[in-house]
């Protein structure tokens, strides 16, 4: 514990006056409440506080482990909140749907709370998994970027200050503090593909010299390109296609200016306007990838094709490269 410096490790809280810790009970979020705690103690001007546990409603134990975590932080001296999933738990999907539902309930607590930042716990390990699942689903540099250490969600700072600590060391606070953590059984439940690759895929890398450690550190190389990659491209966009963009009417730019790009601002200026354009969302990096490829087909023929994607129609134009909202379907559906 004494080879933590907490102040580095939670200076990001600093910027906050309230902010809220996300505790499971696991070894990583206990860690986490003890550690925040510490380090407020030695503060003599700092963040208040408080600390939520999401009761999924999917283990019976589930209840008694929350309850667990809110006596801990109450002899801490940590107002908690045990909050339940009570909507519809689907069959299919269930941690993602879980997941979801989690960050749902912790967002709308902090609001209530006064809370402007949510603090997880998350690790150098979960960062090496979450790298390997976006790359087995085949991510691009973005993805393959892992999760931010900060990011801003809607009115609240999603922070992450345990990135770079490794779950060892986290398991260690809790031993050294005396606190039994929990154990999730669904975190060692073959069904589920984290599970496996936990089990199975880490432990072989690790065997061939790539570390947990290495993934994480790989994450944070590939962050720091996305972020150039995302100036870079802010930059193309306000040369060749200047804000604020109007709303439902179509987007035009040079088109050689686009076609000189190089491939990845490319594809990450059609991104954005295929987004802003269209009504659902971001477009898959392979489908971006397959209309990129049918851009460059179409340079030297004439005509007026054109392909759509997520609810953008794209146009080769002889000067300019359209983007515009895709028709309605030619037969809706009815409304009755
Ligand atoms: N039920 C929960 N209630 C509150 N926060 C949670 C809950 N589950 C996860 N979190 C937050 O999300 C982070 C990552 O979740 P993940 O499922 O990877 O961890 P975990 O297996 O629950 O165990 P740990 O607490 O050791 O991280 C946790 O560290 C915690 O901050």
């Amino acid at each position: 514990m004494a080879e933590i410096d907490l102040h580095r490790l939670f200076q990001s809280l600093n910027q906050h006056h309230r902010v809220l810790l996300a505790v499971s009970g696991g070894p990583d979020s206990t860690a986490l409440l003890l550690l925040a705690r510490l380090w407020r103690e030695e503060l003599d001007d700092g963040p208040d506080l408080f600390a939520a546990t999401v009761d999924h409603g999917l283990r019976r134990a589930a209840r008694e482990e929350a309850e667990m975590v809110a006596h801990l932080s109450e002899r801490l001296g940590i107002p908690h909140d045990i909050l339940t999933w009570d909507g519809e738990h689907p069959t299919a999907g269930i941690q993602e749907a879980a997941r979801n539902a989690r960050y749902a309930l912790l967002a709308s607590h902090a609001g209530s709370i006064g809370a402007t930042a949510l603090v997880t716990a998350h690790t150098s390990d979960d960062q090496a998994e979450t790298v390997l699942f976006r790359l087995i689903r085949g991510s691009g540099i973005a993805g393959l970027a892992g999760m931010a250490p900060e990011r801003q969600i809607g009115a609240f700072t999603l922070l992450r200050p345990f990135l770079s600590l490794p779950k060892t060391a986290l398991v260690a606070t809790c031993e050294a503090a005396g606190v039994e953590a929990i154990r999730d059984p669904s975190n060692f439940d073959p069904r589920y593909a984290r599970a496996r690759l936990r089990a199975e895929l880490l432990p072989s890398l690790a065997a061939e010299g790539l570390s947990a450690d290495g993934l994480a550190r790989f994450a944070a190389r590939m962050r720091r390109a996305d972020l150039a990659l995302q100036r870079v491209t802010e930059d193309a966009l306000e040369q060749i296609c200047p804000q604020p963009w109007p709303e439902g009417a179509p987007l035009r730019v040079d088109r050689d200016v686009f076609l000189d790009l190089p491939e990845e601002i490319a594809l990450r200026v059609l991104a954005r306007l295929v987004e802003h354009v269209g009504d659902e969302g971001p477009a898959e990096l392979g489908k971006l990838e397959a209309l990129m490829r049918w851009i460059t087909s179409r340079v030297g023929q004439s005509g007026p094709a054109g392909r759509t994607l997520a609810g953008a129609l794209v146009r080769l134009e002889r000067d300019s490269l359209m983007v515009a909202p895709a028709p309605a379907r030619r037969f809706p559906l009815p409304t009755t």
